[in-house]
């Protein structure tokens, strides 16, 4: 990835930032044309990407689309850790496709520029999009150029670290933000706390994912699902909110819902294969 594919530029939409229940009204037509896929066909599970069915309707309307597809439903975290044999495109890909094929799922979430191509090919289901630079404080797509090679590989919606740490480059969240926008996508910002979804929320992201609780020394710590930061979110502010992290149940999710959260994001419970056997192996005598 080089700086001029992850750079700047773009036709900037112009819209508000004002937030609404139903989402975004940033949704522009992407200057990313591998990421024009069709939001509206959920029931699209694989196959080629970006048919932009929806591709001449209103920009709010694309991105009020998009996020009622995802409405009390499952987005598949198709991730595998640095090191992992999974951790490859190609493999990704199939992770993907395998559970896009095989359950009413109504998106994925993908790590990195290349798995988003790979992923982009044979899925067309909504992507979340994130790009992972380093492992320690903020390395969820931490800066704009991040952002903006996110989008440009095909993701609809950009997921961003929107915690209170400091950015590696300095620069502030709004900026990514204004990033994601004018590159015609929707940004979730991935926060650990209630004040910091707010902050997001303020700021102009469209959705709002309890990702990060547990992973910022002062955020809830524990080994399931953070739902009373999920009801809390979901009560204060007026753009969706995702459930994610530590779901390891299909019991759990539903609990999600419940509490308020518009989706569910689950990752290692369904698409990390030596995670889910050391627990069988660890249950054993
Ligand atoms: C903290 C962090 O870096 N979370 C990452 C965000 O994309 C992924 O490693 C998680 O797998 C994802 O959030 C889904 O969560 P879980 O795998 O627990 O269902």
């Amino acid at each position: 990835m080089t700086e001029a594919e992850a750079g700047g530029g773009g036709d900037h939409p112009g819209t508000t930032t004002t937030n609404t229940a139903n989402g975004a009204a940033h949704m522009a037509n992407s200057a990313n044309s591998a990421g024009t896929t069709d939001a509206t066909g959920a029931a699209n599970t694989t196959g080629t990407a970006g048919t932009a069915g929806a591709a001449g309707t209103a920009p709010r309307e694309r991105a009020d689309a998009l996020l009622s597809a995802l409405r009390g439903r499952l987005v598949v975290s198709c991730q595998a850790p640095p090191g992992d044999p999974l951790r490859d495109p190609a493999h990704m890909a199939a992770m993907a496709a395998s559970v896009a094929a095989g359950a009413p799922v109504a998106g994925v979430r993908v790590q990195g520029v290349d798995d988003i191509r790979a992923v982009r090919e044979v899925v067309g289901l909504p992507m979340i999009g994130l790009w992972k630079d380093g492992a320690e404080g903020v390395y969820i797509t931490p800066t704009a150029r991040h952002a903006l090679a996110v989008a440009r590989a095909g993701a609809e919606i950009v997921a961003v670290d929107a915690t209170e740490r400091p950015r590696p480059d300095g620069r502030p969240l709004r900026e990514t933000v204004e990033a994601v926008h004018a590159a015609g996508a929707l940004l979730m910002a991935d926060v650990s706390t209630a004040e910091e979804g707010r902050t997001a929320a303020a700021l102009g992201a469209d959705l709002i994912s309890t990702t990060l609780s547990g992973y910022t020394p002062y955020s809830r710590q524990g080994p399931g699902p953070d739902l009373e930061l999920v009801g809390e979110l979901a009560g204060t502010v007026d753009v969706p909110v995702f459930a994610e992290g530590r779901l390891h149940t299909p019991e759990q999710a539903r609990a999600a819902i419940d509490a308020g959260a518009w989706g569910v994001v689950v990752g290692g419970a369904i698409t990390a294969p030596a995670a889910i056997a050391s627990r069988f192996a660890a249950a054993l005598p």
